[in-house]
């Protein structure tokens, strides 16, 4: 079926295809994938045999960061050369990362955080953000732009701006949730700025934005009143490019296991993923398909538990409140990526996935067949942090540990420990996903009792107190002027991705 082998010579000949969650009649390339971000008939792009081609890992402890990168993304990239693969990273790692590791492991106490906050924004997104923009400059036709847009709940719409800002051929597009965001995940958001990027609040949660996001996607008017030549992509997860990207922290994880002495090669290891729109979890399974020996994903949401329930009763019901939690960028009760996980796990079944799909747009809600559930039983766990424990933990990995946890690893952490529970022996690596500092309030309040305010004299009172360094990127954030984003209903957000966009290519 899918031919994923190297011929041996620079070119990479191979012939495998993406297709459709919802069709397997739908085939793009990965390029194609990638340029186009989402598939016509509202599915994910999926490569159909993760497996086909097994990462090498008895050569994983003799790699750096970019060398695993390459090694991925060879894999699930198959019509992307070697040569533009290697360029691509270079040009995402190389610089634009405070540690070399660029996602290193901590011991913490008796756990292992992996720290995904070192890029410029200071969350995870820009281990995917930064390379993002270098793949698809190399996948975008020379007589095409791209207009990539972004629904953000506060850290995808910062890094996407920076990863995309002033790149040729390309603009960028942020919807934001008003009130939805942390001040300091706004002021980035706000003063991440240069000619081809845009931002605007909306009036409505994070699904609300993803929502309209997916209908402009392949909104024929929209697409008609577009400049010639003009195209629409995604900067969020729902694009492969965006989300591979993210498979190799989980090698890179278990790299420094070894190297640490930590782990023998084939030990079986956890990961405690806290996730919103399922991203970041996915990847983990992308890196289990490939051969990394995982034994189970522990899945860590918020308040909005809606995740947490689903592994519970095998029913999807977003049929609930909605809250605004510590975690904002959790805040989500549609989480995109387990429609490719319900693909995989249905071992490809995509007229099953169209049906649950389906029934979430109309219904709000599915139900997954109990074969169906066991196996994603099999592969992951799951739980929920509330406001008051995500504040408890935080204050208590500080008292006892020295160590400074945003509200969404602090949310993992909580999950994390319950989780142990039932299996205490095997290595668990806890993702860490964003800078305390891009919460100061929460965190201050639960370490110091209080918040100033203004963020930018908490985020002094945090530091002076803890000790922990404030990132660069969030330290200069106060000299900058912010611009000043317009508030648009959800039904307004196409005819300005229209005006805007063709605003922004109007001298291309
Ligand atoms: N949590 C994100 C929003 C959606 O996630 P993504 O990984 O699909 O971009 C955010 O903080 O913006």
């Amino acid at each position: 079926m899918f031919i994923i082998e190297k011929q041996g010579t620079e070119e990479n000949l191979v012939t495998s295809l993406y297709q459709s969650t919802r069709d397997d009649q739908l085939h793009v390339s990965a390029k194609q994938a990638i340029v186009t971000g989402f598939a016509a008939d509202q599915g994910l792009f999926v490569l159909p045999d993760l497996g086909a081609n097994p990462f090498p890992l008895e050569q994983l402890a003799e790699m750096d960061y970019q060398m695993i990168a390459q090694a991925v993304l060879e894999r699930l990239l198959p019509d992307f050369s070697q040569a533009e693969i290697k360029a691509a990273i270079a040009a995402a790692y190389d610089h634009s990362f405070s540690d070399s590791q660029i996602t290193p492991l901590q011991a913490v106490g008796d756990f292992q955080v992996l720290e995904l906050f070192h890029g410029p924004t200071a969350a995870f997104k820009d281990v995917g953000l930064q390379l993002l923009p270098q793949l698809m400059q190399r996948a975008v036709a020379t007589n095409e732009q791209v207009m990539v847009l972004a629904a953000t709940s506060g850290d995808t719409g910062t890094a996407a701006l920076n990863g995309f800002r002033n790149q040729a051929q390309m603009g960028v597009s942020v919807f934001y949730p008003d009130g939805g965001v942390s001040p300091v995940q706004q002021r980035q958001m706000l003063t991440t700025t240069g000619k081809n990027t845009r931002v605007a609040a909306i009036e409505g949660n994070f699904d609300d934005a993803q929502r309209n996001v997916k209908q402009i996607f392949n909104d024929a008017k929209v697409h008609e009143q577009l400049t010639a030549g003009t195209r629409l992509s995604s900067a969020n997860s729902i694009n492969i490019g965006r989300l591979i990207p993210q498979v190799v922290y989980y090698f890179s994880a278990y790299q420094q296991l070894l190297e640490q002495g930590k782990i023998e090669l084939g030990d079986q290891i956890n990961f405690t993923v806290p996730t919103g729109n399922f991203g970041d979890v996915l990847a983990g399974f992308y890196a289990k398909q490939l051969g990394l020996p995982i034994k189970k994903l522990v899945i860590a949401c918020n308040q909005n538990n809606v995740l947490a329930d689903f592994w519970q009763t095998g029913t999807y019901d977003r049929n609930r409140p909605f809250y605004q939690t510590l975690a904002p960028s959790m805040d989500i009760q549609i989480s995109s990526n387990l429609e490719r996980l319900l693909y995989y796990e249905s071992d490809g079944d995509t007229q099953l996935v169209r049906q649950l799909m389906n029934d979430l747009d109309r219904q709000g809600k599915y139900q997954v067949p109990a074969t169906l559930l066991e196996k994603l039983r099999h592969d992951f766990a799951s739980g929920f942090t509330t406001d008051a424990e995500i504040e408890a933990t935080i204050l208590q990995v500080f008292a006892d540990d020295h160590y400074l946890m945003d509200p969404h690893t602090a949310t993992g952490y909580h999950v994390m420990r319950q989780y142990q529970q039932a299996d205490p022996d095997t290595p668990m690596v806890l993702l860490s996903t964003a800078s305390p500092y891009k919460f100061v309030d929460a965190v201050a309040d639960a370490v110091l009792g209080k918040h100033a305010a203004d963020a930018q004299a908490t985020t002094q009172q945090l530091a002076d107190y803890t000790n922990v360094p404030v990132p660069p990127a969030l330290q200069k954030l106060w000299d900058l002027t912010p611009v000043q984003a317009p508030r648009l209903q959800p039904a307004e957000m196409a005819e300005w991705v229209v005006r805007e966009t063709n605003e922004v290519f109007k001298h291309d």
